[in-house]
């Protein structure tokens, strides 16, 4: 996630910055509403301006020093961070330690990527060692504010997590083991604040699973060199079915082209598909070790802190409802997915249909995991793991692939870890000259957050976030091209306000999907194609709800004037292809100033 050294931020800008995210992940649904109210009621011509009283309200506190978003380590850094990954760094450490074979209790440390207690791999091996020793396993989270203030997490997926941490609770209670959260104030004392509860508790041993993000191996590298002698430590892959940074080109590097990851990782799974075996959950504790344990059950469970909390009860019932926490919810949605997965290949595309999956919040709070979604595949695939396309059906296919890019993607968090340190994967990218903080670029920010850029397919995408914390990906894709080749404001304010708002944030899958590009999307030509009907469109933009055929792609230039002023909808924002000339052009010059270097 961001980690420490990506930039420094002083204490009293951290406060200032803290506004702005309330303003990103709570207030934003309540400004969108109010823009678009604004939008509805005010004349047209007034309705193409973004609406100045809430500008003013936000943007007056907005200063240079609020875009600490943009802030990273330098070229040179970044690659001496990729040339000693701390990856191998923490996978030495974990091999230096000495065995201890007292074995005193056992400890799972939970993570915000593996909320779940069915096939959770170290939950599991923590519980096979505690059963054989005969000793307590006990679980541990440590809630630290401070973290999720500093990735930019949402609200929505704050309490998705809280109260997916109550149901894993209450699941572990049922089988007389503890779940203990601890609370830590301070984002750099998160290790301190475990280890000293792991010696309270005589912990000797201690499971986690691995997470790929740059800070998060650090802390687990910390976490190793701080406990020495006392405790030891393991560590497994958990997110993934390939572990990732095994898969290799011919070289005997990670492979970074999704393609021939793709196929490899098909032969992979199709010849050992022992890769998607599930692991039972924890076995139940005796009532004895129970009592034993009795000072632990009963930790109140972590409330969103302040600025992570909902705007409204009404915000919270809509996105509860829309996101049921718990692997069981998860469960439920995938074995309602399975029933229209013969339609995914032909209709992914088109968020009208409403076709995909919609498991992304619970694959990235580990609520759900990808093997458990693989093994329902098999099932349905007549028990093979080959999903080859020769060897599936066209739906099943299409939807491993897009699971393997999420596999592809923790493998670069690991190999290039320079792209969770705010820099593009293709640093070439880093030299791009964004547009300056300037009046201009705030409005055009300020139309591009509340959906009101007078695009309408960029507009729908962007309310459709809003209110429901998340975004069909065909509209990511849309609405991510717009903002840095059509505004070219730099694409990380974009990607931190995707982290603020989405309710399945995920630092690997949305920091490779902002990766700048010289692809621009044309708005109107993708909805044409993706929303044939305009049916996406008129749902979320109800301004144009009633405006007839292909008019509602682009209203302004197809309506007659006074047709397009009755809308109360504003005009388009930018010139689409002056705006995709200017991208291309600076992006070229970002490109020569890299090879100049
Ligand atoms: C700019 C941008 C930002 C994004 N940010 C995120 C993010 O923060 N979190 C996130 O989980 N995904 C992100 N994605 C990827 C993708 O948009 C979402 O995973 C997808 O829309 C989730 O809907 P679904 O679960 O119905 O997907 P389905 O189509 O059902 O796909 C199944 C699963 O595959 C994975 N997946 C699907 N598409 C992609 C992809 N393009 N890249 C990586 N994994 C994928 C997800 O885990 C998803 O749940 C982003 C894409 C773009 C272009």
């Amino acid at each position: 996630m961001f980690p420490v050294e990506r930039i420094s931020v002083p204490q009293t800008i951290l406060k200032i910055s803290v506004k702005r995210l309330r303003f990103g992940s709570l207030a934003q649904i309540r400004a969108f509403r109010h823009a678009t109210q604004v939008q509805t009621k005010a004349s047209p011509k007034k309705s193409t301006k973004p609406d100045k009283a809430l500008s003013k309200a936000k943007m007056s506190k907005r200063t240079s020093y609020e875009h600490s978003e943009l802030g990273h380590t330098t070229i040179k850094r970044a690659k001496q961070v990729d040339e000693n990954l701390p990856y191998d760094q923490l996978r030495e450490a974990l091999g230096a330690q000495d065995e201890i074979k007292d074995v005193r209790k056992v400890a799972h440390w939970f993570h915000s990527k593996d909320l779940r207690i069915q096939d959770n791999t170290a939950l599991h091996h923590a519980s096979e060692l505690a059963q054989s020793a005969k000793k307590p396993l006990v679980c541990v989270y440590v809630n630290c504010a401070a973290d999720e203030s500093w990735h930019g997490t949402s609200a929505a997926r704050v309490d998705f997590m809280c109260e997916g941490l109550k149901i894993m609770q209450k699941e572990l209670k049922e089988i007389n083991i503890p779940l203990v959260f601890l609370e830590c104030e301070d984002r750099k004392k998160i290790v301190e604040t475990v280890i000293a509860w792991f010696k309270e508790q005589n912990v000797s041993h201690v499971f986690g699973n691995y997470e790929y993000e740059i800070d998060e191996m650090r802390r687990d590298l910390e976490l190793v060199n701080s406990t020495g002698r006392d405790v030891q430590v393991s560590l497994y892959h958990d997110q993934t079915v390939v572990e990732p940074g095994t898969m290799l080109t011919g070289a005997g590097t990670p492979m970074k082209v999704f393609t021939p990851f793709f196929k490899a990782w098909l032969d992979r799974v199709g010849s050992e598909p022992e890769l998607l075996d599930t692991r039972p959950p924890p076995a139940a504790h005796p009532s004895s070790m129970k009592k034993e344990l009795k000072h632990l059950f009963d930790t109140p469970a972590p409330k969103p802190a302040k600025d992570k909390q909902f705007a409204t009860t009404e915000d919270q019932k809509r996105i509860r409802k829309l996101w049921p926490p718990g692997h069981a919810a998860a469960e439920k949605r995938m074995d309602s997915f399975l029933q229209q997965i013969p339609d995914y290949a032909s209709t992914r595309s088109n968020p009208a249909a409403n076709s995909t999956s919609r498991l992304s919040a619970y694959f990235s709070a580990g609520m759900y995991s990808v093997r458990s979604a693989l093994q329902k595949l098999v099932d349905y695939n007549s028990g093979s793991a080959d999903f080859t396309a020769t060897s599936t059906q066209a739906g099943v296919h299409a939807w491993v692939r897009e699971l393997v890019f999420r596999e592809l993607y923790r493998q670069t968090s690991l190999a290039t870890p320079h792209t969770s340190m705010n820099l593009p994967q293709n640093l070439n990218f880093t030299h791009i000259q964004w547009r300056q903080h300037d009046d201009d670029a705030e409005t055009a920010w300020h139309k591009w957050i509340t959906g009101t850029t007078g695009e309408p397919f960029i507009d729908a995408g962007m309310r459709q976030l809003a209110s429901e914390a998340y975004m069909h990906n065909r509209l990511r894709m849309n609405v991510s091209s717009y903002l840095t080749s059509n505004l070219l404001l730099d694409y990380r304010r974009g990607e931190r306000f995707f982290a603020e708002t989405l309710i399945d944030w995920d630092l690997a899958n949305n920091t490779l999907g902002w990766e700048p590009s010289y692809t621009v999307f044309n708005p109107v030509s993708q909805a044409e194609r993706n929303d044939p009907e305009g049916a996406y469109i008129r749902k979320w933009v109800p301004e144009l709800r009633d405006v007839q055929g292909k008019a509602v792609f682009a209203p302004h230039a197809r309506l007659s004037r006074s047709e397009f002023e009755r809308l109360g909808y504003p005009e388009p924002c930018v010139d689409w292809k002056a705006s995709k000339e200017r991208c291309l052009k600076r992006f070229k010059e970002g490109a020569r100033r890299a090879a100049d270097e």
